[in-house]
């Protein structure tokens, strides 16, 4: 894991967002994104899930098997990677060496294995949690969304509950936003990441 080839670029720090499934991540991210389009740039992970209606394959995640997925985890090529409610997703380097070339903020959008495991490297990112009010909101919003299974929200009400309590571990997140009402929960982002974006602004401005 040390040996993450994504250092050695010098720019802006990437920013690690995590947080249970459903507590709003996506939705916070695409919020910002609109806002700084020239600012940050989203690393693609791999995933063996399917897609949902609406998703792109290269731009919401790269789709692959899980065969393949694994034989490039084996050649070294992935910066972590976790299985997650049955299904096997990833952060390869090229994924975040892609953004980093552009010099705009890398954001890594990860589980709290991936987090674990970044935590190893020398990403050196600032890290975010996303929470949701509580486990019963929680599970309205997964519910609401209608992407998942039964089998598949159950478990990701089980990840959900162990997520919350390692939120909770001291050290881990720079910053934890609980995502209750949207508004209040994207200033609250938008307020943790300000200096970090007026970089990005400034050395695009005197370039
Ligand atoms: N503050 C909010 N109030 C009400 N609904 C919300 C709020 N934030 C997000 N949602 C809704 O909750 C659902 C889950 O949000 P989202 O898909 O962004 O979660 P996520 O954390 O990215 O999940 P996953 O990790 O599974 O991708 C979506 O349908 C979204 O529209
Ligand atoms: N460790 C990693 N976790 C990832 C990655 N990409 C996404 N995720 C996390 O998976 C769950 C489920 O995502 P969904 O799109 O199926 O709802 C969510 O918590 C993501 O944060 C990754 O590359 N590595």
């Amino acid at each position: 894991m040390r040996d993450c080839a994504t250092k050695a670029m010098a720019g802006p720090r990437p920013v690690v967002f995590s947080g249970p499934s459903g507590a709003g991540k996506s939705t916070l991210l695409k919020k910002l994104m609109k806002e700084y389009d020239s600012v940050f740039g989203f690393s693609v992970s791999h995933t063996t899930r399917n897609p949902r209606p609406g998703e792109e394959n290269g731009k919401d995640y790269h789709y692959v098997t899980r065969e393949v997925m694994q034989a490039s985890i084996d050649n070294g090529d992935f910066i972590e990677s976790a299985e997650f409610s049955g299904n096997m997703y990833g952060t390869s380097k090229a994924a975040v060496q892609d953004v980093q070339a552009k010099n705009v903020i890398c954001i890594l959008d990860i589980d709290m294995q991936g987090v674990r495991n970044i935590k190893r490297t020398d990403l050196n990112p600032i890290y975010i949690s996303i929470q949701p009010p509580s486990m019963a909101v929680l599970e309205k919003r997964l519910r609401d969304r209608k992407t998942e299974s039964e089998e598949s929200l159950q478990k990701r009400l089980h990840a959900a509950m162990e997520d919350m309590k390692f939120s909770k571990e001291p050290g881990v997140f720079d910053v934890v936003i609980v995502n209750d009402n949207l508004d209040n929960a994207y200033e609250q982002l938008k307020n943790a990441l300000l200096e970090e974006i007026n970089k990005v602004k400034k050395i695009s401005m005197s370039s």
